[in-house]
Parts: C-alpha cells; structure tokens; sequence
C-alpha cells in the first residue's frame, strides 16, 4: 500500500492561517512489510528519524490512543519526499496527513474526511496546511472549539513559480515574529482584505486576488525581515506581470502566481538576480489531495 500527499501552500497573503492550496511536489509513504519494530528507511537526512520518533509515527500513535486501538504488528515503511524541509512547503502536514491515513488503512479505523481534518488541525494547530494537503486544490478553512469548517474550491487557471532560498526556517521561528496583537482597527482592516482576497479567488479573478494578496496586514509585514527575497520577488513580479507574489506559509519559499505568457521571462529574471540564491520550481495545483494505492 501506497500513502501519497501533496505539498501546500498556505496563507497566500492576507489567507493568513486559513487560505491554502495543494501542489505537485508529494511524499510517499509505502508498506514494504511487518518487522520486529518500526522502521522508516528514507533519504531526507539525519535529522528526520527513521524510528518511532518520527512525525509520520507519533501521529499514528496520537491517532490510535484518540480512537483508543492497538496495533498487534510494526511495519517496514519507506518514506520518499519532493517537499524541502522546513521551507514553507507544508511537508510536516503532508507528513501528518501521511500518519492519520496510515492509522486509518493499518487499524481499518474508517475514518471519513471531516474525521481525518480534525485530527490533522488538532495536531498542526491551524488548518491551512493539512486541509488542502488532505483535500487537494484550493482550500478555505477555520478552526474553533475544536471543530474545522473547510470549502474546497476550484484555484483559478495560473503558473506558479515557487522560489525556495537555500536555508531553513522553522513554522515556530517564524511565528516567534508575529505579534500578539493586533488593535481592533487593524484587525478590521487586516480581515477585510482577506475577504476580498477569498472573494477575488472564488469568483476566479486573479488579476485583482494577485494585487489584494500582497496587501496583507496580518503576517507578511512583521516576517518580511526574515525573508528579504520576499521584497526581491515581488519587484520582479510586478515589473514583469506576475498576477502577484506572496510568502509560501512561514517561509522561506516565495510563491508568484502568473500567466503562461510572463512565466518564461519570470524564470529567466529570477535567475539572473544575482541577489537569489535557491531553487526555482515551476509548479502545477494538485487537484486530489490525499491518495492511497493498494
Ligand atoms: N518526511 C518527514 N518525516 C518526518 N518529519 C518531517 C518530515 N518532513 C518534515 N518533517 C518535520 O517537520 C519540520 C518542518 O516543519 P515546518 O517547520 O512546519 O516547515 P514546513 O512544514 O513548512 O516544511 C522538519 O524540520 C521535521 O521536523
Ligand atoms: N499559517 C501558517 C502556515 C505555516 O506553513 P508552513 O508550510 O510554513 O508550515 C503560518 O504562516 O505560520
């Protein structure tokens, strides 16, 4: 059996901690069999463990105490990714997804969707991520007193660009720059622009979400130090057409979104900015979501 999520990328400016859509880069996660105890072989590096203390592990285990079941066996898996660490790329939800279906298939737990996101939200604290990892495409989601609403919607036809700079940075360490709070003017404001950035998106108008995006107030302003190709892009984007560009998630990862006609001389600028140095990924939107093979 074969467990495959795709990448996300959250917030898209002013969506700060709702708004999230879901791309074609995956991590896989595959049963090659029952050992003596869990092993994950995989080659994302040191840091990731290949044993129980793996996230894609403790979220089983977090599962399985929630639904109160015990497994009678422990399994040999294999875990690929296409998801840089720690870049803005949503590859811990993918990996808590990969862990909740994991729980679902070896437990045959039945779990519907809406059990399946509130499980993920409870784990990853904000629904932005790991409701379009689960849901594919394009997702709008909030969570209070423990319970997620999420519309899932078709994204309006467009290229993106997803800039990933050489260096991690931490979801945690880049929360640690938010506020604590934002006065009641400000946070009508900040709220407004979202509504008008999800209303420009559902009504497939990119021209106008991509201008709207890139006026958040709720997260961009005070993570925009740690970032400074943020700031680089987003003079490309505009001098070059992009709809808009905006920071992927907590960062690093820039994302542009833009027309099929600007995409070519987009890349071409980016790589001769002799400013950005990191990856460049010419990304599509997954429409499925989570999918498991037997
Ligand atoms: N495939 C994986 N297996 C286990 N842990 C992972 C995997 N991918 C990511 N993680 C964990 O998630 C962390 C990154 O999560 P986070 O800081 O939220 O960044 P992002 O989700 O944007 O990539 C990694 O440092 C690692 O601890
Ligand atoms: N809304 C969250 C999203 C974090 O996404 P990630 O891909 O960086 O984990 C935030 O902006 O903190």
């Amino acid at each position: 059996m074969k467990i495959i999520v795709p990448a996300t990328s959250a917030n898209l400016g002013a969506g700060f901690d709702s708004i999230g859509i879901a791309v074609n880069l995956y991590l896989t996660v595959e049963i090659l069999g029952i050992s003596n105890s869990w092993y994950i072989e995989h080659d994302l590096g040191e840091n990731i463990p290949t044993d129980e203390r793996n996230l894609l592990l403790t979220t089983l285990t977090e599962v399985l105490s929630v639904k109160n079941v015990v497994l009678s066996e422990k399994y040999h898996l294999k875990m690929t990714s296409e998801i840089p660490l720690a870049r803005g790329l949503g590859s811990s939800s993918s990996v808590i997804i990969a862990g909740i279906e994991l729980a679902n298939q070896l437990a045959q737990l039945n779990l519907t969707i809406d059990d399946k996101l509130e499980l993920a939200t409870q784990i990853e604290g904000h629904p932005d991520n790991v409701a379009p990892a689960l849901l594919g495409n394009l997702v709008i989601a909030t969570t209070s007193n423990h319970h997620t609403d999420a519309v899932c919607a078709q994204f309006p036809a467009s290229k993106l660009l997803a800039f990933v700079p050489n260096y991690e940075l931490k979801t945690m360490d880049s929360r640690k720059v938010l506020p604590e709070q934002l006065t009641y003017k400000e946070a009508v404001s900040a709220s407004s622009i979202a509504n008008v950035l999800t209303a420009n998106l559902l009504t497939g108008d990119l021209l106008s979400a991509g201008k709207i995006m890139e006026r958040d107030r709720f997260h961009e302003p005070y993570r925009a130090n740690l970032v400074p190709e943020l700031a680089i892009l987003r003079k490309i984007g505009r001098a070059h057409g992009a709809y808009g560009t905006y920071l992927s998630g907590a960062g690093p990862t820039i994302m542009m979104l833009c027309a099929d006609e600007v995409l070519s001389v987009l890349t071409e600028q980016i790589h001769q900015d002799k400013q950005l140095t990191g990856q460049l990924y010419s990304l599509e939107i997954d429409k499925i979501g989570l999918k498991t093979e037997h």
